[in-house]
Parts: structure tokens; C-alpha cells; sequence
């Protein structure tokens, strides 16, 4: 399941973040890629030594927790490997696939990948990012302040900038429910229920599904 979430930050939120980013403090990509994406990725992103990067990592990991979509749909268990990403005119990330684990000595499982924009589309030109499936691919290039969220497991790739400066964030979910399909079975009867409820209030038809929402999480979720 592949989906966009809009206001995932405030514009305030947005502003404090740019504001600080400096990019004296961005070096090369390839340092986090693992040993074939390292191949391919040629961008920036932010030191963990700039002092304000612990904050950032902060705001933005609270920002994607209070969201109700992002936690509905991908069942976060945790939200880590944050990193900002800095590409300019000729920087790319060509097609690869996200690391399984990511850490050194303990690690944590990558079941959902997200690239929270903080440019605007018109801040530049090319630097899509393009998910590949198994029936074509699909671009996505979303307002500053949305977030794209897709499975780990999908190749992927990030066009060419060719002019300007294309800032996001990038970070991985480690979700309560592994299986990309299942996530999708809970979204759905969570959705549905939601819907009922809306309409006709608490019905039998709304506790039966909610029960059934419940029970599956019950079987599928690991804490
Ligand atoms: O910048 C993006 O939109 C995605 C980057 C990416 O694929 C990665 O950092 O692994
Ligand atoms: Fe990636």
C-alpha cells in the first residue's frame, strides 16, 4: 500500500526545521548506503554531529507519531534511521532497495519507507521519487510538509535534480505488523468501522467489525 499523508508537519514546524538546516553540515550519502544502494546514491544529508540534529530528528519522529493516518496505516512500532537529505542540481539516488536491518549491534526491521518533503515542487525541477512494481512504476513529487509512505520492499529511485534544491527526510517504521497485506486488511476494516460509525453511530455491524479488527491485530501484531 502506497500512500500520501498531507500536514504531517505544521508550517511553523516546517520553517524551524529549514531554518536550521545549514549545508555546511551535509556530507556524502554513500557513509549510511548499504554496499550496492552505495553504488547508486549520490546526495547529502545532515551529520549526526551538527548540534541540532537530535532536535530535528526529534520534532519531526513526534510530528509522524500524533499523525492519525500514519499511525493507522503503517502500525508503527517504532520510527528510526531518521535521516535529512539535501539533493542539488546533479545529485540522484538510483533504483535500490532499502536495507532489510538497519544498526550496528541491536536492529531494527525497515517494513515501511517514508520521504517527508520539505521543498516545494516548484523549489525544483526533476528529483521525483519513482516507486517500481511489478506493473510499472509511479512518481510522486508532493507539497512540502506531505510525506509518501511505501513498502521497504519496493525498488526505487530518485530522478535527477536538475535545477534548484530538493530537501526531505527520510525514515523507516518498524511496524507492530510485518506483512505489507495484512496492514492493508487492518487499514481497511479500520476504515470501514470508522465509516459506520460516522453514519449510524455505534451499530452492531460497527462492534462486530471493530471485534474483528481487534482480533486480527491480536493474532498479527508483534509487541
Ligand atoms: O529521497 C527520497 O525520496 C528517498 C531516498 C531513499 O530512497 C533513501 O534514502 O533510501
Ligand atoms: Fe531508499
Amino acid at each position: 500500500m502506497i500512500f500520501s499523508i498531507d500536514d504531517v508537519l505544521t508550517p511553523e514546524e516546517l520553517q524551524h526545521i529549514t531554518d536550521r538546516l545549514d549545508p555546511k553540515d551535509f556530507i556524502d550519502g554513500k557513509l549510511t548506503a548499504g554496499w550496492h544502494a552505495k553504488l547508486v546514491k549520490h546526495n547529502t544529508q545532515l551529520t549526526k554531529k551538527a548540534d541540532y540534529t537530535e532536535e530535528l530528528t526529534q520534532k519531526v519522529t513526534a510530528a509522524l507519531w500524533r499523525h492519525p493516518l500514519f499511525k493507522v496505516a503503517t502500525q508503527p512500532k517504532t520510527i528510526h534511521s531518521m535521516l535529512f537529505s539535501r539533493y542539488e542540481a546533479g545529485m540522484s539516488y538510483g533504483s535500490h532497495v532499502d536495507n532489510a536491518l538497519m544498526g550496528s549491534r541491536s536492529f531494527l526491521r525497515s517494513d515501511v519507507s517514508l520521504t517527508l518533503f520539505l521543498s516545494d515542487p516548484t523549489d525544483y525541477e526533476g528529483g521525483e521519487l519513482v516507486i517500481e512494481n511489478t506493473d510499472g512504476e509511479r512518481t510522486y513529487k508532493l507539497p512540502a510538509r506531505s510525506a509518501i509512505v511505501y513498502p521497504s520492499g519496493a525498488l526505487h529511485r530518485v530522478a535527477s535534480v536538475t535545477q534548484g534544491v530538493r530537501w526531505v527526510v527520510v525514515a523507516w517504521v518498524q511496524s507492530l505488523v510485518r506483512d505489507p497485506m495484512q496492514r492493508e486488511i487492518l487499514f481497511d476494516l479500520d476504515t470501514a468501522r470508522r465509516s459506520i460509525f460516522q453514519q449510524s453511530g455505534k451499530t452492531i455491524e460497527f462492534d462486530l467489525i471493530s471485534k474483528t479488527h481487534s482480533n486480527l491485530l491480536r493474532r498479527w501484531a508483534e509487541v
